[in-house]
């Protein structure tokens, strides 16, 4: 059964427009006008049991709407869903118990109380038996190395414990379906790491589902196989992300520090120069002229260091957005 299924989903909301000033204000209550925002255009694509696959986008491209939709929050304007058999907009309490949502910017447990209440409150609410309840907790805090923390209230974790407690507590009732947005943002590298290694063990430990926006390329490269890249609204890829990268990476970033400083002229000659600092250079090399262009730039020129990388994956999505391509 496909776990995740989204059929020409879309979303256009209606936003009021006000002038300014008094008139318009006036204006606004007594005739208002509205224009058209479409916030999600005709996506689709279907996500099978187990797999984890990252959503991605630049701000506004549509990403938590989706996830709105997918988790029954907001209707859509048109299209359809379905999440682990249900209809998302139904609400039923079967289909509360398949999921959870997590919002890195938005968080769940009560500012004042210890993580335990509200991890008690959560039981209460999906009817969690205590035997289970007290081995889930278990399970779920040595997961997340939260030790002695969740007696504590939330106000004194720091941000990395609290997101770690925020994903317990929406992990209690063990949905085998997960939309994160943005799970580690704000995070220190540490955490971000240790949330990661998390969301990997769940997954791998339950066969959970995970759909996950993030603004970090580490936490799709070391969570997922497969990316959905949306642009204004609209699908232009889904896919495997190393596929997208030999795709829209087709050359090498060659670094190199020179003898004495050299002219971009001079660079330019040998690929594309990504930047000219004193005697440090990047030049970025087609893949297939990279041999015969090194040999050149050591025969050439003096050559302190030289090293040879895949440019950052942040350039090349950023690449495949600017040109809003649909592959
Ligand atoms: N409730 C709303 N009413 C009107 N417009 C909205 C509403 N929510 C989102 N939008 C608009 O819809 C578009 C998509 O927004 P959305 O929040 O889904 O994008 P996103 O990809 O999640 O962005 P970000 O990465 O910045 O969170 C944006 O133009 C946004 O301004």
């Amino acid at each position: 059964m496909t776990m995740i299924l989204a059929e020409a989903l879309t979303k256009v909301y209606a936003v009021a427009i006000k002038e300014p000033g008094l008139k318009g204000t006036l204006n606004h209550f007594l005739h208002r006008t509205y224009r058209s925002i479409e916030a999600v255009r005709a996506v689709s694509f279907a996500i099978q049991p187990g797999e984890v696959v990252g959503f991605l986008g630049p701000n506004g491209a549509g990403k938590t709407t989706t996830l709105k939709m997918l988790t029954g929050l907001v209707y859509p304007s048109g299209g359809h869903v379905r999440v682990a058999g249900y209809n998302p907009f139904r609400r039923e309490a079967g289909f509360l118990q398949k999921i959870t949502l997590v919002m890195g910017q938005k968080q769940q447990l009560i500012w004042d109380l210890p993580t335990l209440d509200s991890l008690k409150i959560n039981a209460a609410v999906y009817d969690i038996p205590e035997r289970i309840f007290q081995q889930r907790l278990g399970e779920l805090t040595e997961m997340l190395s939260l030790g002695d923390k969740l007696t504590q209230p939330v106000r004194k974790l720091s941000l990395g414990e609290r997101m770690k407690a925020e994903l317990l507590a929406a992990l209690l009732h063990q949905p085998p379906v997960l939309f994160l947005d943005e799970p580690t943002l704000g995070l220190d590298i540490n955490a971000q790491i240790s949330v990661r290694e998390f969301l990997k063990e769940y997954n791998r430990r339950y066969q959970a589902t995970i759909l996950l926006t993030s603004h970090y390329m580490a936490d799709i490269t070391a969570l997922c196989d497969r990316v959905l890249l949306i642009h204004e609204g609209q699908l232009i890829y889904d896919g495997n992300l190393e596929r997208l990268l030999t795709r829209f990476a087709p050359y090498r970033e060659v670094k190199v520090e020179l003898a004495t400083a050299c002219s971009a002229e001079q660079l330019l000659t040998y690929g594309e120069l990504a930047a000219l600092e004193g005697c440090w250079a990047r030049i970025l090399v087609q893949r297939e002229a990279l041999t015969r262009t090194v040999a050149r730039l050591l025969a050439e020129l003096e050559i302190l260091d030289l090293t040879i990388t895949d440019p950052p994956i942040e350039e090349v999505i950023g690449r495949v957005f600017d040109t809003g391509l649909v592959v």
